[in-house]
Parts: structure tokens; C-alpha cells; sequence
């Protein structure tokens, strides 16, 4: 049995903090992250607003991440070997994949592949506070938050509504455990179910 979850949500909601801990808990479980999947600064455009747009579908290699999906999809084993993920020989036939990102939902190729889509988000005060005590390998101009992060955070989760993509909504002021551990068992039950 193959299973893909997506951890999505906005920024600094908390999802590579959770994915991390849930990485260490499912058997045989690679991951794939959204960011690994930027292009490069001189291909990401500048907006009218003067900021260059690194918060758009466009600023991403998607067509590379749904590759490297559907690498793991044709054999799970090898790719976890490739990945120094250890793969007991005896394990249950069971192989998870975690998609992590703040743009998962929004890439129609993708989209029906999950078997869970979970959604964080912490209110906006919250957001933007976690977000300033960031460092990212492009750091934040002044402005950058709400004058496109906050904006196109807003504007794809619209989207995703309209669309009716259809995630399980989690609280990222919980605390890391909380969520640890309420995630792990909703992605036992479905294990459950599928099986
Ligand atoms: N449940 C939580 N409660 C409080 N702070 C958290 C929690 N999860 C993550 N953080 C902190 O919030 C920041 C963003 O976390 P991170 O996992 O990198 O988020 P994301 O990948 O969604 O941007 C980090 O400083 C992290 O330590
Ligand atoms: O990783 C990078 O190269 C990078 C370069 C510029 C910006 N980012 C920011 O990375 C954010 C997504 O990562 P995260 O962990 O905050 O969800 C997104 O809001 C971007 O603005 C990331
Ligand atoms: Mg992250």
C-alpha cells in the first residue's frame, strides 16, 4: 500500500516542525519538500508592488516536484534507499510519503493524489510574528509579509476553497506535541481504513 499526505498551510504555521517529528514515528516514510523546489532568484519575478513574488505556484518547479512524486510512486523501496531512509526488510508492505509546503493544494496535477491534506494556520499576528524571527536563505525584505506573503496566502487559500478542495484544518498554536500526536493517530486510523 502506497499513501501520500500532504502537511500544508501557511508560512510558519508549523509544518516542517511537525513533519519532522512525524518522519521519526511512520515506518517507512520519506518526504518531499515544497521549498527544495524554488527556482533560482534570477527566474522569480518582480511584482508591481517591487517585490520579487517568491509566494506564487510560479516560483516553483512544480512540474520537478510531481517527478520526484512519481519516482517514489513507481518504487517507494528504491527511493527510500536513495533517500537514507531505512527500509526494514520484514516492514509491512505499507510505504508513506509526506508532502510538505505552503503551496500543496493549489497544483492540479497533485491535488488528488493525497490520501490526507492537513492545514495549518495560526491567526495572522501569530504568523507574522514567527515569521520575523525567520531566516531564509532570501531574507525577508521590509514589507515583504504584508505586502505579498500575507496577500497571496490569502488569495490561493481562497482558491483552494472555491475549488473545493476539501483539508483537515489544524490549530498551529497548539502546542508541538498536541499536534504531534493528534496527527499521528488521524494517519493511523486512515492507515486503518485503507488496509
Ligand atoms: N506548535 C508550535 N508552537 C509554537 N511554535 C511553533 C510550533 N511549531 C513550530 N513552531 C515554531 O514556529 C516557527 C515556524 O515553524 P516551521 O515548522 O518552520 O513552520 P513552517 O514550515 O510552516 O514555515 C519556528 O520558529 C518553530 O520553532
Ligand atoms: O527557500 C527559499 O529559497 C526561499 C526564498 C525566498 C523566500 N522563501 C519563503 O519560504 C516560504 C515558504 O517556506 P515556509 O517554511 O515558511 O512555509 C515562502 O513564504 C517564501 O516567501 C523561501
Ligand atoms: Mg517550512
Amino acid at each position: 500500500m502506497k499513501v501520500i499526505i500532504g502537511v500544508g498551510g501557511m508560512t510558519n504555521g508549523g509544518k516542517t516542525t511537525l513533519t519532522n517529528s512525524l518522519l521519526k514515528s511512520l515506518p517507512n516514510c520519506c518526504v518531499i519538500h515544497q521549498d527544495d523546489f524554488f527556482k533560482p532568484q534570477d527566474q522569480i519575478a518582480v511584482g508591481e508592488d517591487g517585490f520579487k513574488q517568491w509566494d506564487v505556484l510560479e516560483s516553483l518547479d512544480m512540474e520537478a516536484m510531481l517527478s520526484t512524486v512519481q519516482a517514489w510512486a513507481r518504487n517507494p523501496r528504491k527511493f527510500a534507499h536513495a533517500h537514507g531512509v531505512s527500509v526494514h526488510p520484514d516492514a509491512s508492505d505499507t510505504h508513506i510519503l509526506i508532502l510538505e509546503g505552503f503551496l500543496l493544494y493549489s497544483y492540479k496535477p497533485l491535488v488528488d493524489l493525497y490520501s490526507r491534506k492537513y492545514f495549518l494556520t495560526v491567526p495572522y499576528e501569530e504568523c507574522k510574528r514567527r515569521r520575523s524571527t525567520r531566516n531564509y536563505v532570501v531574507p525577508d525584505p521590509p514589507g515583504l509579509f504584508d505586502g505579498h506573503v500575507w496577500p497571496m496566502y490569502q488569495k490561493y487559500k481562497r482558491e483552494m476553497e472555491a475549488n473545493g478542495v476539501e483539508v483537515v484544518h489544524l490549530d498551529g498554536t497548539r502546542s508541538r506535541e498536541e499536534l504531534f500526536h493528534q496527527v499521528l493517530e488521524d494517519i493511523q486510523n486512515s492507515l486503518l481504513n485503507h488496509s
